[in-house]
Protein backbone atom coordinates (compact mmCIF):
# COMPACT_ATOMS: atom_id res chain seq x y z
CA UNK A 1 0.00 0.00 0.00
CA UNK A 2 1.29 3.29 -0.53
CA UNK A 3 2.13 5.43 1.77
CA UNK A 4 2.12 9.38 1.39
CA UNK A 5 2.90 12.60 3.70
CA UNK A 6 0.06 14.22 3.06
CA UNK A 7 -3.09 13.47 0.85
CA UNK A 8 -5.46 16.02 -0.52
CA UNK A 9 -9.05 15.33 -1.69
CA UNK A 10 -10.08 17.96 -4.38
CA UNK A 11 -8.33 20.32 -6.65
CA UNK A 12 -10.57 23.59 -6.19
CA UNK A 13 -8.67 25.82 -3.22
CA UNK A 14 -6.82 22.71 -2.43
CA UNK A 15 -4.74 22.68 -5.14
CA UNK A 16 -3.32 25.76 -4.24
CA UNK A 17 -1.67 24.14 -0.98
CA UNK A 18 1.12 22.06 -2.37
CA UNK A 19 4.25 24.35 -3.31
CA UNK A 20 8.00 24.89 -2.91
CA UNK A 21 7.99 24.21 0.34
CA UNK A 22 6.16 20.75 0.20
CA UNK A 23 9.08 19.44 -1.90
CA UNK A 24 10.68 16.39 -0.16
CA UNK A 25 7.25 15.90 0.80
CA UNK A 26 4.87 12.69 -0.47
CA UNK A 27 1.74 13.97 -1.76
CA UNK A 28 -1.09 12.07 -3.15
CA UNK A 29 -4.11 14.65 -5.05
CA UNK A 30 -7.13 13.47 -5.80
CA UNK A 31 -9.57 14.89 -8.51
CA UNK A 32 -12.65 13.01 -9.67
CA UNK A 33 -13.52 15.81 -12.05
CA UNK A 34 -12.11 18.76 -14.16
CA UNK A 35 -9.12 20.31 -12.50
CA UNK A 36 -9.07 23.92 -10.38
CA UNK A 37 -12.82 22.97 -9.10
CA UNK A 38 -16.01 24.72 -8.82
CA UNK A 39 -15.18 28.17 -9.10
CA UNK A 40 -12.21 28.15 -12.45
CA UNK A 41 -14.86 25.36 -14.39
CA UNK A 42 -18.41 26.32 -13.48
CA UNK A 43 -18.52 29.44 -11.29
CA UNK A 44 -17.39 32.32 -10.28
CA UNK A 45 -14.61 32.70 -13.16
CA UNK A 46 -17.09 31.79 -16.03
CA UNK A 47 -20.08 33.60 -14.64
CA UNK A 48 -18.29 36.71 -14.23
CA UNK A 49 -16.42 36.20 -17.70
CA UNK A 50 -20.31 36.34 -18.74
CA UNK A 51 -21.56 38.85 -16.58
CA UNK A 52 -19.12 41.79 -18.28
CA UNK A 53 -20.12 41.17 -21.50
CA UNK A 54 -23.87 41.18 -19.95
CA UNK A 55 -23.02 44.44 -18.57
CA UNK A 56 -22.23 45.49 -21.77
CA UNK A 57 -25.20 44.69 -23.16
CA UNK A 58 -27.54 46.40 -20.70
CA UNK A 59 -25.36 49.56 -21.05
CA UNK A 60 -25.76 49.74 -25.23
CA UNK A 61 -29.67 49.24 -24.20
CA UNK A 62 -29.32 52.01 -21.52
CA UNK A 63 -27.44 54.81 -22.91
CA UNK A 64 -30.00 56.53 -25.24
CA UNK A 65 -31.78 57.09 -22.07
CA UNK A 66 -28.78 59.52 -21.47
CA UNK A 67 -28.88 60.93 -24.86
CA UNK A 68 -26.14 58.46 -26.39
CA UNK A 69 -27.89 56.45 -29.38
CA UNK A 70 -26.54 53.56 -29.41
CA UNK A 71 -28.61 49.89 -29.44
CA UNK A 72 -28.23 46.36 -28.80
CA UNK A 73 -28.08 44.49 -32.01
CA UNK A 74 -27.66 40.76 -30.33
CA UNK A 75 -24.81 38.42 -29.25
CA UNK A 76 -22.70 36.29 -30.82
CA UNK A 77 -23.01 33.32 -27.89
CA UNK A 78 -20.68 30.70 -29.78
CA UNK A 79 -17.75 33.21 -29.79
CA UNK A 80 -18.48 34.61 -26.14
CA UNK A 81 -18.95 30.87 -25.03
CA UNK A 82 -15.42 30.12 -26.88
CA UNK A 83 -13.75 32.83 -25.83
CA UNK A 84 -14.27 32.16 -22.07
CA UNK A 85 -13.85 28.63 -22.28
CA UNK A 86 -11.15 29.11 -24.75
CA UNK A 87 -9.59 30.89 -21.85
CA UNK A 88 -10.31 28.46 -19.31
CA UNK A 89 -10.02 25.16 -20.66
CA UNK A 90 -6.16 25.35 -20.97
CA UNK A 91 -5.95 26.46 -17.08
CA UNK A 92 -7.77 23.42 -16.32
CA UNK A 93 -5.27 21.09 -18.16
CA UNK A 94 -2.45 23.55 -17.49
CA UNK A 95 -3.15 22.65 -13.74
CA UNK A 96 -3.47 19.03 -14.07
CA UNK A 97 -0.37 18.69 -16.66
CA UNK A 98 1.81 20.50 -14.05
CA UNK A 99 0.75 18.98 -11.08
CA UNK A 100 1.19 15.07 -13.27
CA UNK A 101 4.65 16.27 -14.02
CA UNK A 102 5.92 17.21 -10.89
CA UNK A 103 8.15 15.23 -8.52
CA UNK A 104 6.80 13.66 -5.73
CA UNK A 105 3.10 14.09 -6.17
CA UNK A 106 1.01 11.36 -7.77
CA UNK A 107 -1.93 12.61 -9.20
CA UNK A 108 -5.01 10.49 -8.57
CA UNK A 109 -7.49 11.04 -10.97
CA UNK A 110 -10.56 9.41 -9.23
CA UNK A 111 -12.95 9.65 -6.42
CA UNK A 112 -11.50 9.35 -2.85
CA UNK A 113 -12.86 7.88 -0.07
CA UNK A 114 -12.15 7.34 3.68
CA UNK A 115 -11.83 3.80 4.65
CA UNK A 116 -10.50 4.90 7.90
CA UNK A 117 -9.38 8.05 9.15
CA UNK A 118 -5.57 7.91 7.51
CA UNK A 119 -7.21 5.09 4.71
CA UNK A 120 -8.46 6.23 1.80
CA UNK A 121 -9.91 3.65 -1.29
CA UNK A 122 -8.81 5.39 -5.31
CA UNK A 123 -11.91 4.34 -6.14
CA UNK A 124 -9.58 2.39 -8.75
CA UNK A 125 -9.57 -0.62 -6.34
CA UNK A 126 -6.54 0.86 -4.59
CA UNK A 127 -6.21 1.72 -0.87
CA UNK A 128 -3.70 4.43 0.33
CA UNK A 129 -2.67 5.88 3.77
CA UNK A 130 -1.29 9.13 4.74
CA UNK A 131 -0.22 10.91 7.98
CA UNK A 132 -2.03 14.01 6.81
CA UNK A 133 -5.51 14.75 4.74
CA UNK A 134 -6.78 17.89 3.45
CA UNK A 135 -10.65 17.79 2.83
CA UNK A 136 -10.77 20.36 0.05
CA UNK A 137 -14.15 18.29 -1.28
CA UNK A 138 -16.55 21.12 -2.10
CA UNK A 139 -19.78 21.06 -3.05
CA UNK A 140 -22.04 20.45 -5.61
CA UNK A 141 -25.16 21.53 -7.18
CA UNK A 142 -28.42 20.60 -5.31
CA UNK A 143 -31.43 19.91 -7.40
CA UNK A 144 -34.97 20.60 -6.02
CA UNK A 145 -37.24 18.03 -6.50
CA UNK A 146 -40.37 18.66 -8.72
CA UNK A 147 -42.48 15.78 -10.50
CA UNK A 148 -41.98 15.31 -14.18
CA UNK A 149 -37.87 16.21 -13.76
CA UNK A 150 -36.38 13.23 -14.49
CA UNK A 151 -38.58 12.83 -17.96
CA UNK A 152 -37.27 16.57 -19.37
CA UNK A 153 -33.71 18.01 -19.99
CA UNK A 154 -32.59 20.45 -17.63
CA UNK A 155 -29.36 23.00 -17.01
CA UNK A 156 -27.72 23.57 -13.80
CA UNK A 157 -24.87 25.76 -13.46
CA UNK A 158 -22.44 23.25 -14.18
CA UNK A 159 -23.68 23.13 -18.12
CA UNK A 160 -25.74 26.00 -18.58
CA UNK A 161 -22.86 28.38 -19.79
CA UNK A 162 -21.59 25.49 -22.45
CA UNK A 163 -25.28 26.21 -24.39
CA UNK A 164 -24.61 25.46 -28.21
CA UNK A 165 -27.01 28.74 -29.07
CA UNK A 166 -28.17 31.59 -26.76
CA UNK A 167 -31.90 30.46 -25.96
CA UNK A 168 -35.09 31.80 -26.90
CA UNK A 169 -37.00 31.43 -23.56
CA UNK A 170 -35.20 30.03 -20.18
CA UNK A 171 -36.98 29.47 -17.01
CA UNK A 172 -34.96 29.77 -14.12
CA UNK A 173 -36.08 28.24 -10.80
CA UNK A 174 -34.79 29.78 -7.61
CA UNK A 175 -34.14 33.49 -5.61
CA UNK A 176 -30.72 33.06 -4.82
CA UNK A 177 -27.12 33.77 -6.09
CA UNK A 178 -26.71 31.73 -9.05
CA UNK A 179 -30.32 32.32 -10.49
CA UNK A 180 -29.55 36.36 -9.89
CA UNK A 181 -26.27 36.69 -11.71
CA UNK A 182 -27.28 34.59 -14.33
CA UNK A 183 -30.76 35.87 -14.95
CA UNK A 184 -29.40 38.51 -15.19
CA UNK A 185 -26.96 37.31 -17.96
CA UNK A 186 -29.10 35.43 -20.60
CA UNK A 187 -31.98 38.10 -20.16
CA UNK A 188 -29.28 40.87 -20.69
CA UNK A 189 -27.74 39.32 -24.05
CA UNK A 190 -31.73 38.60 -25.19
CA UNK A 191 -33.44 35.27 -23.58
CA UNK A 192 -36.70 35.92 -22.15
CA UNK A 193 -36.33 35.23 -18.98
CA UNK A 194 -39.07 34.21 -16.53
CA UNK A 195 -37.00 33.39 -12.77
CA UNK A 196 -39.54 31.49 -10.55
CA UNK A 197 -38.94 32.27 -6.44
CA UNK A 198 -40.68 30.41 -3.96
CA UNK A 199 -40.44 32.97 -1.65
CA UNK A 200 -41.67 36.79 -1.59
CA UNK A 201 -38.35 38.78 -2.66
CA UNK A 202 -34.86 37.54 -4.70
CA UNK A 203 -31.94 37.01 -2.67
CA UNK A 204 -33.79 36.52 0.54
CA UNK A 205 -31.01 36.37 2.99
CA UNK A 206 -29.62 39.35 1.98
CA UNK A 207 -30.75 42.97 4.03
CA UNK A 208 -34.79 43.55 3.39
CA UNK A 209 -34.65 46.58 1.50
CA UNK A 210 -31.69 45.79 -1.01
CA UNK A 211 -33.57 42.54 -1.06
CA UNK A 212 -36.67 44.43 -2.19
CA UNK A 213 -34.55 46.92 -4.01
CA UNK A 214 -33.40 44.03 -6.52
CA UNK A 215 -36.72 42.60 -6.59
CA UNK A 216 -38.02 45.77 -7.88
CA UNK A 217 -35.01 46.11 -10.24
CA UNK A 218 -35.17 42.30 -12.11
CA UNK A 219 -38.82 42.35 -12.32
CA UNK A 220 -38.16 45.55 -14.60
CA UNK A 221 -35.41 43.59 -16.55
CA UNK A 222 -36.92 40.11 -16.66
CA UNK A 223 -39.93 38.19 -15.71
CA UNK A 224 -40.13 37.20 -12.47
CA UNK A 225 -42.86 35.35 -10.90
CA UNK A 226 -42.26 35.30 -6.69
CA UNK A 227 -44.61 33.39 -4.09
CA UNK A 228 -44.47 30.41 -6.67
CA UNK A 229 -43.18 27.41 -7.54
CA UNK A 230 -42.98 24.91 -10.01
CA UNK A 231 -45.40 21.79 -9.05
CA UNK A 232 -44.58 19.57 -12.82
CA UNK A 233 -42.62 19.96 -15.91
CA UNK A 234 -43.16 18.10 -18.74
CA UNK A 235 -41.36 18.04 -22.28
CA UNK A 236 -43.11 20.11 -24.72
CA UNK A 237 -41.68 19.96 -28.49
CA UNK A 238 -37.95 20.60 -28.10
CA UNK A 239 -38.51 22.46 -24.95
CA UNK A 240 -39.93 22.42 -21.70
CA UNK A 241 -43.38 23.26 -20.08
CA UNK A 242 -43.27 24.63 -16.13
CA UNK A 243 -46.66 24.31 -14.54
CA UNK A 244 -46.70 26.22 -11.54
CA UNK A 245 -48.42 25.79 -8.19
CA UNK A 246 -51.28 27.93 -9.51
CA UNK A 247 -52.04 25.94 -12.58
CA UNK A 248 -49.96 28.59 -14.81
CA UNK A 249 -48.07 27.02 -17.69
CA UNK A 250 -44.61 28.83 -19.18
CA UNK A 251 -43.13 27.31 -21.90
CA UNK A 252 -39.40 27.06 -22.24
CA UNK A 253 -36.85 26.30 -24.30
CA UNK A 254 -34.04 25.67 -21.33
CA UNK A 255 -34.54 25.26 -17.72
CA UNK A 256 -32.06 26.32 -15.49
CA UNK A 257 -32.21 24.80 -11.96
CA UNK A 258 -30.36 27.11 -9.26
CA UNK A 259 -32.23 25.42 -6.38
CA UNK A 260 -28.73 25.88 -3.99
CA UNK A 261 -25.62 23.47 -3.48
CA UNK A 262 -24.58 20.82 -0.94
CA UNK A 263 -21.80 20.14 0.68
CA UNK A 264 -19.46 16.98 -0.40
CA UNK A 265 -19.07 15.55 2.80
CA UNK A 266 -21.56 13.01 2.00
CA UNK A 267 -19.44 11.20 -0.57
CA UNK A 268 -16.21 10.63 1.24
CA UNK A 269 -17.20 8.03 3.76
CA UNK A 270 -16.47 9.61 6.38
CA UNK A 271 -18.85 7.48 8.45
CA UNK A 272 -15.71 5.31 8.55
CA UNK A 273 -13.68 7.74 10.64
CA UNK A 274 -13.75 10.04 13.66
CA UNK A 275 -14.41 12.83 11.65
CA UNK A 276 -17.26 14.98 12.74
CA UNK A 277 -20.17 16.32 10.17
CA UNK A 278 -22.74 19.18 11.15
CA UNK A 279 -26.42 18.59 10.88
CA UNK A 280 -26.04 21.06 7.70
CA UNK A 281 -23.37 18.50 6.01
CA UNK A 282 -19.99 20.63 6.64
CA UNK A 283 -16.85 18.92 8.09
CA UNK A 284 -16.52 20.15 11.67
CA UNK A 285 -13.02 22.11 11.91
CA UNK A 286 -12.04 24.24 14.71
CA UNK A 287 -10.23 27.35 14.48
CA UNK A 288 -6.93 25.76 12.93
CA UNK A 289 -9.31 24.23 10.32
CA UNK A 290 -8.19 20.76 11.65
CA UNK A 291 -11.46 18.57 11.76
CA UNK A 292 -12.09 16.09 14.63
CA UNK A 293 -9.10 13.67 13.58
CA UNK A 294 -5.87 14.19 14.42
CA UNK A 295 -4.07 15.10 10.85
CA UNK A 296 -6.81 15.71 8.95
CA UNK A 297 -7.94 19.32 8.09
CA UNK A 298 -10.99 20.54 6.24
CA UNK A 299 -11.21 23.84 4.26
CA UNK A 300 -13.58 25.15 1.53
CA UNK A 301 -17.17 24.92 0.56
CA UNK A 302 -16.85 21.16 2.33
CA UNK A 303 -16.19 22.97 5.67
CA UNK A 304 -17.23 26.98 5.69
CA UNK A 305 -21.00 28.22 6.17
CA UNK A 306 -19.94 30.54 3.66
CA UNK A 307 -19.29 29.13 0.18
CA UNK A 308 -17.08 31.53 -1.56
CA UNK A 309 -13.96 30.94 -3.31
CA UNK A 310 -12.13 34.24 -1.08
CA UNK A 311 -13.07 31.94 1.80
CA UNK A 312 -11.81 28.85 0.40
CA UNK A 313 -8.50 30.22 -0.74
CA UNK A 314 -7.81 31.77 2.44
CA UNK A 315 -9.13 28.11 4.53
CA UNK A 316 -6.38 26.94 2.30
CA UNK A 317 -3.73 29.03 3.45
CA UNK A 318 -4.26 28.45 7.41
CA UNK A 319 -4.00 24.93 6.35
CA UNK A 320 -1.02 25.02 4.09
CA UNK A 321 0.61 26.97 6.98
CA UNK A 322 -0.57 24.78 9.76
CA UNK A 323 0.39 21.84 7.80
CA UNK A 324 3.77 23.43 7.59
CA UNK A 325 4.05 24.42 11.39
CA UNK A 326 2.27 22.34 13.66
CA UNK A 327 3.91 23.46 16.64
CA UNK A 328 3.40 27.02 15.10
CA UNK A 329 -0.21 27.21 13.99
CA UNK A 330 -2.14 29.80 12.83
CA UNK A 331 -6.08 30.45 13.48
CA UNK A 332 -8.34 31.31 10.97
CA UNK A 333 -9.89 34.32 12.63
CA UNK A 334 -10.04 36.92 9.38
CA UNK A 335 -12.85 38.91 10.18
CA UNK A 336 -16.46 39.46 8.83
CA UNK A 337 -16.92 37.69 5.34
CA UNK A 338 -17.86 39.92 2.47
CA UNK A 339 -20.09 39.05 -0.59
CA UNK A 340 -20.97 40.27 -4.02
CA UNK A 341 -23.56 39.44 -6.11
CA UNK A 342 -22.63 40.18 -9.68
CA UNK A 343 -25.96 40.29 -10.70
CA UNK A 344 -27.95 43.89 -11.90
CA UNK A 345 -27.62 46.34 -10.04
CA UNK A 346 -24.52 44.43 -8.44
CA UNK A 347 -24.94 43.92 -4.69
CA UNK A 348 -22.38 43.52 -2.22
CA UNK A 349 -22.54 43.13 1.65
CA UNK A 350 -20.74 42.16 4.90
CA UNK A 351 -21.48 41.86 8.57
CA UNK A 352 -25.17 42.17 10.22
CA UNK A 353 -27.99 42.87 8.06
CA UNK A 354 -30.43 45.24 10.10
CA UNK A 355 -32.89 42.81 10.62
CA UNK A 356 -29.89 40.50 12.11
CA UNK A 357 -29.35 43.57 14.48
CA UNK A 358 -32.44 43.30 15.85
CA UNK A 359 -33.33 40.06 16.00
CA UNK A 360 -30.11 39.21 18.08
CA UNK A 361 -30.59 42.33 20.29
CA UNK A 362 -27.73 44.41 19.32
CA UNK A 363 -28.51 47.66 19.62
CA UNK A 364 -27.54 49.79 16.67
CA UNK A 365 -28.33 52.70 13.92
CA UNK A 366 -28.99 52.69 9.99
CA UNK A 367 -27.99 55.54 7.69
CA UNK A 368 -28.22 55.42 3.79
CA UNK A 369 -26.47 56.81 1.12
CA UNK A 370 -28.54 57.04 -2.24
CA UNK A 371 -26.22 56.97 -5.45
CA UNK A 372 -28.20 59.71 -6.29
CA UNK A 373 -27.26 61.96 -4.39
CA UNK A 374 -23.31 62.05 -5.31
CA UNK A 375 -22.16 63.61 -8.55
CA UNK A 376 -20.85 60.41 -10.09
CA UNK A 377 -24.90 59.84 -9.37
CA UNK A 378 -26.27 62.49 -10.80
CA UNK A 379 -23.89 61.43 -13.76
CA UNK A 380 -25.50 57.86 -13.87
CA UNK A 381 -28.65 59.27 -13.72
CA UNK A 382 -29.42 57.13 -10.43
CA UNK A 383 -32.94 56.84 -9.13
CA UNK A 384 -33.45 57.45 -5.46
CA UNK A 385 -34.32 54.30 -3.59
CA UNK A 386 -32.68 51.86 -6.32
CA UNK A 387 -29.08 52.50 -5.59
CA UNK A 388 -28.16 52.49 -2.26
CA UNK A 389 -25.54 52.11 0.75
CA UNK A 390 -26.82 50.72 3.87
CA UNK A 391 -24.66 50.62 7.09
CA UNK A 392 -25.67 49.25 10.45
CA UNK A 393 -23.46 50.60 12.98
CA UNK A 394 -23.20 50.55 17.04
CA UNK A 395 -25.92 53.12 18.80
CA UNK A 396 -23.75 56.17 18.92
CA UNK A 397 -21.73 55.70 15.23
CA UNK A 398 -18.37 54.39 16.77
CA UNK A 399 -18.51 50.92 15.02
CA UNK A 400 -19.27 49.24 12.34
CA UNK A 401 -21.51 46.17 12.45
CA UNK A 402 -22.82 45.88 8.56
CA UNK A 403 -22.68 47.48 5.01
CA UNK A 404 -25.30 46.64 2.27
CA UNK A 405 -24.49 48.04 -1.24
CA UNK A 406 -26.83 48.11 -4.39
CA UNK A 407 -25.76 50.00 -7.42
CA UNK A 408 -22.88 50.06 -9.72
CA UNK A 409 -19.55 48.56 -8.61
CA UNK A 410 -21.00 47.83 -5.10
CA UNK A 411 -18.17 45.23 -4.49
CA UNK A 412 -15.76 47.48 -5.07
CA UNK A 413 -17.38 50.03 -2.92
CA UNK A 414 -17.76 47.63 -0.16
CA UNK A 415 -14.24 46.82 -0.16
CA UNK A 416 -12.69 49.93 2.31
CA UNK A 417 -15.68 49.00 4.14
CA UNK A 418 -14.22 45.81 4.92
CA UNK A 419 -11.39 46.96 5.51
CA UNK A 420 -12.49 49.04 8.28
CA UNK A 421 -14.42 46.72 10.22
CA UNK A 422 -11.98 44.14 9.64
CA UNK A 423 -8.61 46.11 10.67
CA UNK A 424 -10.95 48.03 13.20
CA UNK A 425 -10.85 51.65 11.70
CA UNK A 426 -13.50 53.56 13.39
CA UNK A 427 -16.33 55.47 10.76
CA UNK A 428 -14.46 58.92 12.08
CA UNK A 429 -11.01 57.62 11.18
CA UNK A 430 -12.42 56.09 7.90
CA UNK A 431 -14.88 59.63 6.77
CA UNK A 432 -12.23 61.85 8.02
CA UNK A 433 -9.12 60.53 8.31
CA UNK A 434 -8.20 60.61 4.14
CA UNK A 435 -8.75 62.29 1.00
CA UNK A 436 -11.97 60.95 -1.12
CA UNK A 437 -12.03 61.15 -4.43
CA UNK A 438 -14.08 63.86 -5.69
CA UNK A 439 -16.34 63.32 -8.07
CA UNK A 440 -16.18 59.49 -7.68
CA UNK A 441 -18.72 56.88 -6.86
CA UNK A 442 -16.71 56.53 -3.41
CA UNK A 443 -18.68 59.26 -2.12
CA UNK A 444 -21.24 57.30 -1.55
CA UNK A 445 -19.38 55.54 0.84
CA UNK A 446 -17.73 59.04 2.64
CA UNK A 447 -21.28 60.22 2.72
CA UNK A 448 -22.92 57.30 4.07
CA UNK A 449 -20.04 57.47 7.12
CA UNK A 450 -20.16 60.88 7.30
CA UNK A 451 -23.67 60.21 8.40
CA UNK A 452 -22.65 58.76 11.50
CA UNK A 453 -20.25 60.80 12.41
CA UNK A 454 -21.28 64.19 11.90
C1 LIG B 1 -22.19 29.44 -10.60
C2 LIG B 1 -21.33 29.79 -9.41
C3 LIG B 1 -20.78 31.06 -9.31
C4 LIG B 1 -19.99 31.37 -8.21
N1 LIG B 1 -19.48 32.64 -8.13
C5 LIG B 1 -18.73 32.98 -7.06
C6 LIG B 1 -18.19 34.29 -6.96
O1 LIG B 1 -18.40 35.13 -7.81
N2 LIG B 1 -17.44 34.57 -5.88
C7 LIG B 1 -17.20 33.65 -4.91
O2 LIG B 1 -16.50 33.97 -3.93
N3 LIG B 1 -17.68 32.40 -4.98
C8 LIG B 1 -18.45 32.05 -6.04
N4 LIG B 1 -18.94 30.77 -6.13
C9 LIG B 1 -18.62 29.81 -5.06
C10 LIG B 1 -17.22 29.21 -5.28
O3 LIG B 1 -17.14 28.67 -6.58
C11 LIG B 1 -16.94 28.13 -4.24
O4 LIG B 1 -17.12 28.68 -2.95
C12 LIG B 1 -15.50 27.62 -4.34
O5 LIG B 1 -15.21 27.21 -5.64
C13 LIG B 1 -15.30 26.47 -3.36
O6 LIG B 1 -13.99 25.99 -3.47
P1 LIG B 1 -13.58 24.59 -2.83
O7 LIG B 1 -12.13 24.45 -3.07
O8 LIG B 1 -14.09 24.49 -1.46
O9 LIG B 1 -14.38 23.50 -3.66
P2 LIG B 1 -14.40 23.16 -5.23
O10 LIG B 1 -13.83 24.25 -6.05
O11 LIG B 1 -15.78 22.71 -5.51
O12 LIG B 1 -13.39 21.95 -5.34
C14 LIG B 1 -13.68 20.68 -4.87
C15 LIG B 1 -13.11 19.66 -5.83
O13 LIG B 1 -13.10 18.40 -5.18
C16 LIG B 1 -13.42 17.40 -6.11
N5 LIG B 1 -13.92 16.27 -5.32
C17 LIG B 1 -14.96 16.28 -4.47
N6 LIG B 1 -15.06 15.10 -3.83
C18 LIG B 1 -14.04 14.34 -4.29
C19 LIG B 1 -13.61 13.03 -4.00
N7 LIG B 1 -14.22 12.28 -3.08
N8 LIG B 1 -12.53 12.52 -4.66
C20 LIG B 1 -11.88 13.28 -5.59
N9 LIG B 1 -12.25 14.54 -5.89
C21 LIG B 1 -13.31 15.06 -5.24
C22 LIG B 1 -14.46 18.05 -7.00
O14 LIG B 1 -14.53 17.40 -8.26
C23 LIG B 1 -13.92 19.48 -7.10
O15 LIG B 1 -13.10 19.64 -8.22
C24 LIG B 1 -19.73 30.41 -7.22
C25 LIG B 1 -20.27 29.12 -7.32
C26 LIG B 1 -21.07 28.81 -8.41
C27 LIG B 1 -21.64 27.43 -8.52
N1 LIG C 1 -21.15 35.90 -6.50
C1 LIG C 1 -20.97 34.92 -5.63
O1 LIG C 1 -20.22 35.03 -4.66
C2 LIG C 1 -21.68 33.61 -5.84
C3 LIG C 1 -22.33 33.33 -7.02
C4 LIG C 1 -22.96 32.10 -7.14
C5 LIG C 1 -22.93 31.19 -6.10
N2 LIG C 1 -22.28 31.52 -4.96
C6 LIG C 1 -22.25 30.59 -3.81
O2 LIG C 1 -22.89 29.40 -4.14
C7 LIG C 1 -23.96 29.17 -3.24
C8 LIG C 1 -25.06 28.48 -3.96
O3 LIG C 1 -25.77 29.41 -4.81
P1 LIG C 1 -27.24 29.06 -5.26
O4 LIG C 1 -27.83 30.22 -5.95
O5 LIG C 1 -27.21 27.75 -5.94
O6 LIG C 1 -27.95 28.80 -3.87
P2 LIG C 1 -28.71 29.80 -2.87
O7 LIG C 1 -28.77 29.08 -1.61
O8 LIG C 1 -28.14 31.17 -2.94
O9 LIG C 1 -30.17 29.88 -3.51
C9 LIG C 1 -30.96 28.72 -3.67
C10 LIG C 1 -32.35 29.15 -4.09
O10 LIG C 1 -33.10 28.00 -4.46
C11 LIG C 1 -34.36 28.06 -3.82
N3 LIG C 1 -34.82 26.67 -3.62
C12 LIG C 1 -34.20 25.71 -2.92
N4 LIG C 1 -34.94 24.59 -2.94
C13 LIG C 1 -36.03 24.87 -3.68
C14 LIG C 1 -37.18 24.13 -4.06
N5 LIG C 1 -37.35 22.87 -3.66
N6 LIG C 1 -38.11 24.72 -4.85
C15 LIG C 1 -37.95 26.00 -5.25
N7 LIG C 1 -36.88 26.76 -4.90
C16 LIG C 1 -35.96 26.19 -4.14
C17 LIG C 1 -34.12 28.79 -2.52
O11 LIG C 1 -35.32 29.34 -2.03
C18 LIG C 1 -33.13 29.85 -2.97
O12 LIG C 1 -33.82 30.94 -3.52
C19 LIG C 1 -24.33 30.54 -2.70
O13 LIG C 1 -24.92 30.46 -1.43
C20 LIG C 1 -23.01 31.25 -2.66
O14 LIG C 1 -22.38 30.98 -1.44
C21 LIG C 1 -21.65 32.70 -4.81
Amino acid sequence: MTHYDLAVIGTGSGNSIVDHRFSGWRVAIFEEARFGGTCLNVGCIPTKMFVYPADLARSARHAPELGVDTAYDGVRWREVRDRIFGRIDPIEAGGRDYRRGQEGVDVHESHATFVDDHTLDTGRGERVTADRVVIAAGSRVQVADIPGLDDVPFHTSDTVMRLEELPARMVVVGGGYVAAELSHVFSSLGTHVTQVQRGSRLLMAHDREISLAFTAAASRAWDVRLDRSPAKVARRGDGVVVTFSDGEEVEADVLLMATGRVPNSDRLGLEHTGIEVSDDGLVVVDEHQRTTVEGVFALGDVSSPHALKHVANHDAKIVQHNLLHPDDLRRNDLGPVPSAVFTSPQIASVGLTEEAAREQGVAHRVVKQDFADVAYGWAMESTPGEEFLKLVASEDGGTLLGAHVIGPQASLLLQPLVQAMSLGTSPADLARGQYWIHPSLAEVVENAVLQLVD
